[in-house]
């Protein structure tokens, strides 16, 4: 096992991109989706099921890991992949965006953040350092910068102030990550929608150097014909030789047109929160199957599926389990969105290979205006 990482661009299609990622945990193909990890377990799911899915890599969330289980407790445990049984690629975000989404009473300055736990209400410290070091007790194979992302809306000048920081800190995150063969540092693009300060901030990564560059500040509320309206430059922006990964998104349209615009990668809690709360992904649309229509219906969700619950299961019955908040209902349906979830990116990464991906993506809008879902 080589201890590199690297990027093999393979072939584009427009401004679509295929390749793959090497690691010493394990190649990842792209476009790749990552599903989310938060507290070492994407929920519902035996990390076995979720390498069935075709998930290559994971997320992982800095933030809930430092404060439960803490990553001293993980890394004398022997680190995130043993203690949570997962052996291929995990990615960490590095806490700055969950700080600001899920604590209460912090305090930002140049240094970090200090804050209060949504858990216990005890004090904590997040900065470039803190965040480097964390990350590597944990273990993970692709680091994320400390950074900040802004809250949107919010005026140019407020963007650029917190594009500058956050680029500080990922000179800070460059020198505190130190020499880790076949681990990488991703730099994050800021700039929130601005093409100058999304420029500034790439050329300001660029300087630093990293083995992959992420698209931070979007899917915060922006909607998608804004966040298009930004992609449609932003990743044209980063190196072409580089993973480019959008965090944050999203819902099945927002992905596709992220990997028609040149991402390469992506996460989102979509799959299994929606999983949980019923709200079922198939490609004719959403099908929410706690509505009372599924309750003799005794058809699978899709019937090209190759999930369990399509395979094995009636609407009928994942609807009881449901409306009987039964666990399988989680189990089930998280099973089904992540398996959708990664055949999208699979549809993808062949037709962009092939040079359909314009064919592919009009069959994809095709098959959700159809209908009868
Ligand atoms: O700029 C960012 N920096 C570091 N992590 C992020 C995570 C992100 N997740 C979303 N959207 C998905 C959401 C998850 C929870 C609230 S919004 N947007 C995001 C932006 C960033």
């Amino acid at each position: 096992m080589k201890n590199t990482f690297s990027f093999e661009l393979q072939k584009t299609d427009g401004a679509a991109r295929t390749g793959v990622i090497r690691t010493p945990r394990g190649e990842v193909r792209t476009p790749a989706f990552m599903p989310v990890g938060t507290a070492a377990t994407v929920k519902a799911m035996m990390p076995e099921s979720v390498a069935e899915t075709g998930a290559d890599i994971l997320l992982g969330n800095t933030y809930h890991l430092m404060l439960r289980p803490t990553a001293e407790r993980i890394d004398r445990l022997g680190g995130l992949h043993r203690f949570m049984n997962w052996d291929r690629p995990i990615l960490t975000d590095s806490g700055g965006f969950q700080v600001m989404s899920l604590s209460g009473l912090r305090k930002l300055t140049e240094d970090g953040v200090t804050f209060k736990s949504h858990i216990d209400g005890s004090k904590h410290v997040l900065s470039p350092e803190t965040s480097m070091e964390i990350q590597r007790l944990l273990g993970s194979d692709i680091v994320m910068c400390f950074d900040e992302c802004p809250a949107l809306p919010a005026d140019k000048s407020r963007i650029a102030d917190s594009m500058r920081l956050s680029m500080r800190w990922a000179d800070r995150s460059r020198a505190a990550f130190g020499d880790r063969p076949g681990h990488a540092l991703f730099g994050i693009q800021q700039g929130g929608l601005e093409e100058d300060l999304r420029a500034e901030s790439a050329e300001a990564l660029q300087q630093i150097g990293f083995e992959g560059y992420a698209v931070g500040g979007l899917a915060v509320g922006e909607g998608q014909e804004a966040m298009f309206g930004c992609l449609d430059f932003a990743p044209g922006q980063l190196p072409v030789d580089k993973p480019r990964y959008l965090m944050g998104v999203g819902k099945p349209d927002d992905i596709v047109g992220a990997v028609k615009r040149g991402i390469d990668m992506m996460d989102c809690v979509l799959p299994s929160r929606s999983g949980r709360t019923g709200q079922v992904f198939t490609r004719h649309g959403v099908v929410n199957i706690k509505n009372a229509r599924h309750a003799d219906d005794p058809r699978p969700l899709d019937d090209t599926c190759r999930c369990p619950a399509c395979r094995n299961y009636s609407r009928a019955y994942l609807h009881h389990v449901f409306r009987s908040q039964e666990m399988i209902s989680g189990m089930l349906l998280t099973w089904h969105n992540l398996t959708y979830f990664q055949d999208i990116m699979q549809g993808m990464r062949a037709a962009i290979a092939a040079g359909t991906f314009d064919a592919w993506e009009a069959d994809f809008h095709a098959g959700r205006a159809a209908g009868d879902i």
